[in-house]
């Protein structure tokens, strides 16, 4: 089992061609199934440490995959049960189902045993499950001490995230060949419990990828202050929020930071604080300009923002600046950073999964797109695309988007390109917040914030 970190992530349409490559290379399809009933196989035999398992299995291939880790179950000594409620369709399907050869009970009828796996449904899912399923599943997997899905949990949308019956979380989902959008958005996501990749050989290409651990090297020998970057952070009507991002982004590797135009004094010394003026931004040593945390909608506002836009320095743009912006505007972005709410406002709820609308968004205004929430995507101009899922529930509170405004203007100063600043920003965030605990505040967070792993 391999954890999804910096996978490739294939929609259901991107998996079925990859699958129809595997084959058009020679591999057949029943290959294909033996190898994921196979991996799925081993891994429920060292879960259930001998305890009896029950596979529900459906009637398409991920049945198919059901019937075949069944039978490697057997094989391996172990109780084990199949239950379902439709025969197999596929050719596939039915051929592991024969190779099963033994009792196969009514799921409405199944007694619960302590393992089970739900191979009902897949990728194939088209609509919400029908009662008859979704009853037993519920009673089954409520009764069972671990429940194991096999490459989505049935009743989650593999494309949109979206779950289209309400059931209890699997325990642990085993991603087959790739990972899919389920894995990582919500509220599908939660429905997965843990997510595990099974490397079955399919081939898979995609400009969009899981989060990984960003590596992050020490300043160089010859590193000074500025070379390390410095970030100014444009401060406004709430001056708390101003200096959480400046906080956060002198925690998050940054030579020097310039606050501008705050009314705080509560900063740490390191911080130097200024008035705004456009010309204090002209300093061609600045390499991020960070505003929108605490900005307001003032005309005092509206000002610093015009400022900032004509600095030509790169700009991380966030919290009201956001509410500020047009189209024109947003040309002159580097990085925006919008919630959900502030992403519908400028960009419209449109259509598609978190990921489409991103990428529109990113292709649209030419600007790297952090679209946070309990799931955050990140998309460049270009395509690129990184998904950040499983972050602390505990970042639901104030302040935590100013700490990672300032967090990604410090990656962005220091030299990378505006969508790895972002990703690096993003999980550097998250690190913060898994280490910071329950009940965190948003000073809390910066004070977690670590570069190294
Ligand atoms: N595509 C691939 O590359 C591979 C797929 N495999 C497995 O095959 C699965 C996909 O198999 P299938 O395409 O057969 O699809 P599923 O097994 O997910 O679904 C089977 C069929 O059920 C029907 N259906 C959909 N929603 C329903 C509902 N709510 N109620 C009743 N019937 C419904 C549809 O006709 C669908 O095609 C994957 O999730 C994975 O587990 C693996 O065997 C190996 C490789
Ligand atoms: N339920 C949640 N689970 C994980 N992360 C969350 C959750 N809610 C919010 N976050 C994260 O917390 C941060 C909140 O940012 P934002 O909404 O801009 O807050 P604020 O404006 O108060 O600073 C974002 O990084 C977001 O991704
Ligand atoms: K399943």
């Amino acid at each position: 089992m391999i954890p999804i970190d910096g996978q490739a992530m294939l929609t259901a349409a991107d998996t079925r061609k990859a699958e129809a490559r595997a084959i058009a290379a020679g591999v057949s399809a029943d290959e294909m199934m033996a190898r994921a009933g196979a991996a799925v196989g081993e891994q429920v035999r060292r879960l259930a440490a001998g305890a009896e398992v029950l596979v529900l299995c459906g009637p398409g291939n991920n049945g198919g995959d059901g019937y075949v880790a069944a039978a490697a179950l057997r094989r391996a000594g172990l109780p084990v049960r199949v239950a379902t409620f439709a025969p197999a369709t596929t050719p596939q399907a039915r051929a592991a189902r024969e190779r099963w050869g033994e009792e196969v009970e009514a799921l409405a009828e199944a007694l619960p045993a302590p393992i089970l796996v739900d191979a009902i449904f897949g990728i194939g899912l088209s609509r919400a499950l029908d009662e008859g399923v979704s009853g037993p599943l519920r009673r089954l997997m409520t009764a069972a001490r671990l429940t194991i899905a096999v490459d989505v949990p049935s009743g989650v949308s593999t494309d949109d995230g979206v779950c289209l019956s309400d059931l209890p979380p699997a325990n642990l989902t085993l991603a087959m060949g790739a990972v899919k959008p389920a894995h990582l958005l919500q509220p599908a996501a939660a429905q997965c419990g843990t997510v595990r990749f099974v490397d079955i050989g399919l081939e898979a290409p995609s400009r969009v990828r899981a989060a990984a651990a960003p590596v992050i090297e020490p300043p160089a020998a010859s590193a000074h202050k500025y070379s390390r970057g410095m970030v100014a952070v444009v401060a406004g009507a709430m001056p708390g929020a101003g200096a959480l991002a400046a906080s956060a982004a002198a925690r998050a590797g940054a030579g020097y930071v310039l606050l501008l135009g705050s009314a705080t004094d509560r900063l740490p010394h390191a911080i130097v604080r200024r008035r705004f003026t456009a010309e204090a931004l002209e300093d061609h040593r600045i390499g991020a300009v960070v505003i929108g945390p605490g900005l307001g909608r003032d005309e005092r506002a509206e000002e610093r923002l015009v400022g900032s836009l004509a600095s030509g320095r790169p700009l991380v743009i966030d919290g009201d600046a956001l509410r500020l912006m047009d189209d024109r505007r947003c040309a002159g972005a580097a990085i925006l950073t919008p919630h959900a709410g502030e992403f519908d406002a400028m960009f419209g709820r449109g259509s598609g999964s978190k990921i489409d609308r991103t990428v529109a968004a990113a292709e649209g205004t030419g600007a790297v797109v952090v679209h946070k929430g309990p799931d955050t995507v990140i998309a460049a101009p270009d395509g690129r695309v990184i998904v950040h899922s499983g972050s602390s529930s505990w970042l639901s509170t104030a302040g935590t988007g100013d700490v990672l405004a300032g967090v990604i203007g410090a990656r962005l100063a220091a030299g990378l390109e505006p969508m790895e600043a972002a990703v690096q920003g993003v999980w550097l965030h998250a690190e913060a917040a898994r280490r910071a605990g329950a009940a965190f505040i948003a000073d809390d967070l910066v004070d977690h914030l670590t570069l190294t792993a």
